[in-house]
């Protein structure tokens, strides 16, 4: 809080003399609760002198409005604007915080970095534990800048931990100002946040998922076992077991040959839909899709020490994986399939916005094969760890090269980049 214009100067001035590695500016002029917390005259100081200084600033709304000559502000299109002519002040970025807008189910932020918009969607949680979330996020984004995070991936582990200590403090009653504090130390007390956090699960497992399929096996005359056993050697990074039209037992004894050879190889070995087979072959987890079990259920029957992974197409399902502890989410279908039936195409703006709003690892998935799995990874997106495939794996005469085709893609790709 810069409640003059010689305190801003001041500021101004060590700035220069001790220059910082980044400088996040959250111009603190008017509370959510509206109070009015620096005095009119230091807005153009703040303008003609700091902003030119800063990485990112990051107003709310209403002091973007402030800022601006006090133009209103009530739409996500305004909120462009509003970005769009702060960045005119000199910061390499700006966020427009939207949570105080209007009731909606979305508390939207708009950042800016000179040429792209990009909406950041999270859950507007409601509570009067509010105090504080403006100087919290602005932290968080310094503390990830100072970690080496880029810009756009530091605001969203600050929106995303904001978003999250909201949640876990909306019911907290303390003091008695119309708006309480929140729990900054949520995570250390609080289960099930993390719970599903595998400490033998590694994000970077994720790289080369393989997905098996029964018929694609059938049709090129393979066992479940043979097309596990040469994925792991052409260098799959995890395994799903993903086989509709297998009779229990069948499966079950598979799945258990299955397990031996990813355990060898340090492969985890995942169970697509099933929890009873992963229960009774003792498999590293169970991937859920949305019609299927919820993350939370497959946790209370698997327990803590399980890789959980949940099927996600929008930031809100992402979101809920992370509130039912699950360790990862698969997205897609980035391009079109046929491998899985009615399956929507979200395309790389689907994936992206997923990728941005979620809190887990991500893996993409969906019509992914040698020719297009570059340009997925070269999206560089926040979260993605790699990518699932089964028929440019599996649907092929020979798995193991094939999978060593895509790996050395992967790992070129990655090295890159
Ligand atoms: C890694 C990965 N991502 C997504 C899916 C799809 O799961 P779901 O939506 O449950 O559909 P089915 O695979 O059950 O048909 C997946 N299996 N793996
Ligand atoms: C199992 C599955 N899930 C998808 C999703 O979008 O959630 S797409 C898909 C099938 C992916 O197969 P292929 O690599 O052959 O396109
Ligand atoms: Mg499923």
């Amino acid at each position: 809080m810069l409640p003059s214009i010689g305190i801003v100067k001041v500021l101004c001035e060590s700035l220069k003399k001790f220059p910082v590695q980044a400088l996040v500016v959250d111009p603190v002029l008017v509370s959510t609760s509206g109070d009015t917390l620096s005095a009119s005259s230091t807005l153009s100081v703040y303008r003609d002198e700091l902003f030119a200084m800063a990485d990112i600033v990051t107003p709310n709304v209403k002091e973007a409005s402030r800022l601006l000559g006090d133009v209103s502000l009530h739409t996500v299109s305004d909120m462009r604007s509003a970005a769009e002519s702060i960045y005119k002040f000199g910061p390499k970025y700006v966020l427009v915080k939207g949570g105080d807008m209007p009731e909606s189910s979305d508390a939207i932020d708009v950042f800016f970095d000179g040429k792209e918009f990009i909406e950041l969607h999270g859950h507007r949680i409601k509570t009067h534990n509010t105090h504080g979330t403006g100087c919290t996020l602005a932290s968080c984004i310094a503390s990830e800048l100072a970690k080496g995070a880029t810009m756009l991936h530091a605001v969203q582990v600050a929106k995303n931990f904001v978003e999250s200590a909201l949640h876990h403090s909306k019911d907290l009653i303390i003091g008695n100002g119309p708006q309480g504090p929140f729990d900054h130390l949520f995570k250390l007390k609080c289960p099930p946040y993390n719970v599903g956090s595998q400490p033998s699960f590694k994000a970077e497992q994720l790289f080369l998922y393989a997905v098996t399929d029964s018929g694609m096996n059938k049709k090129w005359g393979r066992s479940i076992k043979e097309s596990v056993r040469a994925a792991i050697e052409g260098g799959a990074t995890i395994v799903q077991l993903r086989e509709k039209d297998a009779e229990t037992r069948e499966f079950l004894e598979a799945a258990k040959a299955c397990m031996v050879i990813c355990k060898s190889s340090g492969v985890p070995l995942l169970i697509n839909d099933r929890v009873d087979i992963a229960l009774a072959c003792k498999a590293d987890g169970v991937h859920v899709g949305q019609s299927d079990m919820s993350a939370s259920e497959v946790r209370e029957l698997l327990g803590p020490g399980k890789i959980i992974g949940v099927s996600c197409k929008t930031p809100a399902q992402a979101q809920q994986a992370w509130n039912d502890g699950a360790d990862y989410i698969g997205c897609g279908g980035v391009y079109p399939t046929s491998t899985k039936s009615n399956n929507p195409t979200l395309g790389f703006e689907g994936l992206k916005t997923v990728c941005l709003a979620s809190k887990l690892p991500v893996v993409a998935i969906g019509g992914i094969n040698a020719s297009n799995a570059s340009s997925v990874m070269e999206l560089g997106l926040p979260n993605l760890k790699g990518v699932a495939v089964v028929s440019a794996l599996f649907d092929r005469e020979c798995v193991a090269t094939e999978t060593r085709n895509l790996r050395s893609i992967l790992t070129n790709t990655c090295s890159r980049t």
